[in-house]
Parts: structure tokens; sequence; C-alpha cells
């Protein structure tokens, strides 16, 4: 989801395996002239945006040894699975509560569907929008080959709420995550599946 952490989470991801880092908003912006994601929405809709990004995905997915931070709306359409699969998807699980207070914090103004058109108190207004999305989605999410749930972490390590997990701690927990899927797959192989 937005906010979740995909980008910064991803960098440190990247750095530990000494992959390439690509951000599918980045590429969908360079490949649009430059035009800021908010831009591509107003000026073209976000059926427009949504065929970049699956352009983006498909050219990403003849890649190797690189670790990309998708777009949080790229769940939804199922052909960007297809280019997905070939590699490894993880799911940052973060609660919709922590979500909101970060994007209250930076402001909607880079996140078109996310973008404060009231004037009310910025945390809630998120919070609805989040909820919002999460209905329409939330299932979707559920597909990645791997979950990383700050819930999860924060009740293993003893933490009172999410929001005092460090992203390198989210990162190690998606390490752990993606190990126990390898090792799934592996196990399925040797059992013939
Ligand atoms: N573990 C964390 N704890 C607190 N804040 C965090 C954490 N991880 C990321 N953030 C902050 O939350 C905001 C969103 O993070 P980030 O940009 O990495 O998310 P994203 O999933 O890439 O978002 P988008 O979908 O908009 O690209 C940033 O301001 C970032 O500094
Ligand atoms: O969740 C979404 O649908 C989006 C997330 C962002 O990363 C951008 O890809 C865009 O703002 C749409
Ligand atoms: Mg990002």
């Amino acid at each position: 989801m937005m906010g979740s952490g995909k980008t910064t989470v991803g960098k440190i991801l990247s750095g530990v395996l000494g992959y390439s880092f690509f951000d599918c908003d980045t590429l969908i912006e360079q490949s649009v002239d430059g035009t800021s994601v908010a831009e591509i929405f107003k000026l073209y809709g976000e059926g427009f945006f949504r065929e970049k990004e699956t352009e983006v995905l498909q050219k990403l997915s003849l890649m190797r040894q690189l670790v990309v931070s998708t777009g949080g709306g790229a769940v939804t359409r199922p052909i960007n699975w297809r280019y997905m699969q070939k590699g490894i998807s993880v799911w940052l699980d973060v609660p919709l509560e922590a979500l909101a207070q970060r994007i209250a914090a930076v402001g909607t103004d880079s996140r078109p569907l996310l973008h404060q058109c009231e004037s009310g108190d910025a945390y809630t207004e998120a919070l609805n929008r989040l909820s919002t999305l999460w209905e329409e989605r939330g299932e979707a999410y559920a597909n990645a080959n791997a979950r990383v749930s700050l819930e999860n972490i924060a009740v293993k390590l003893g933490h009172k709420d999410v929001s005092s997990l460090t992203p390198v701690t989210i990162a190690i927990e998606a390490l752990e995550q993606i190990e126990g899927f390898l090792k799934e797959e592996d196990d399925m192989a040797i059992a013939g599946y």
C-alpha cells in the first residue's frame, strides 16, 4: 500500500543483496518525459498511468538481480502479476493507522489517489481513503509470495506498536520471509509438486 515503506525497505534490501534498485513510479515518470505521477493522473487519467505501469513491470521482469519497489496499485491488474511472478513478490503489510500517520506527516501531493481535497484533519482523511482502497484491493496483496507483517514483527520483538520498528528491522524480516518462501518451494520440488 502507499506509504508502506516499499522504497525505503527496497533500497536497504538491494544494498544488502548487492542488487540494483528500481522504483516503478520513477520509471513511469521518466517514460512520460519526467512528468510526475500526480501530473500524469491529472493530465492523462489513471487508465493511462496503469498502462505505463504494466509496460514498466514487463521491462523489469526481463532483468535479473534487482529489487523493485512497485506502485501500491500494481496488485490490481492480473497481467502485472504475470510479470511480478518472474521474481519473488513481497507484501509489506502495515496497519492502515500507521500508513495514515506516515502519509499525514509527509502530505499527499505526490499521491494522487489520497490527495486531500477537504480541509479536514489530514490523518482522518488519509485513513478514510486508505480504508476505501483497502476494501477494493486488500485481498490482492495476499497474492504475494512473502508477507511481512509489521504487527507480527512487533509481537515477536516485544514492541508496544509498529511505529518503533525501523526500516532495517523490517528489511531483516523480509529476508527471513523470502528465505521461508524459497525453502517451501524447495520442499515442494523435492516432494514432486
Ligand atoms: N519503518 C518506518 N517507520 C517510520 N516511517 C517510515 C518507515 N518506513 C518508511 N517510513 C516513512 O514513511 C514514508 C513512506 O515511505 P516510502 O516512501 O518508503 O513508502 P512507499 O511504500 O515507497 O510509498 P509510495 O507508495 O508512495 O511510493 C516516508 O516518509 C518514510 O520515511
Ligand atoms: O496505490 C496506488 O494506486 C498508487 C501508488 C503509488 O505508488 C503510485 O503508483 C500511484 O500514486 C498509485
Ligand atoms: Mg515509493
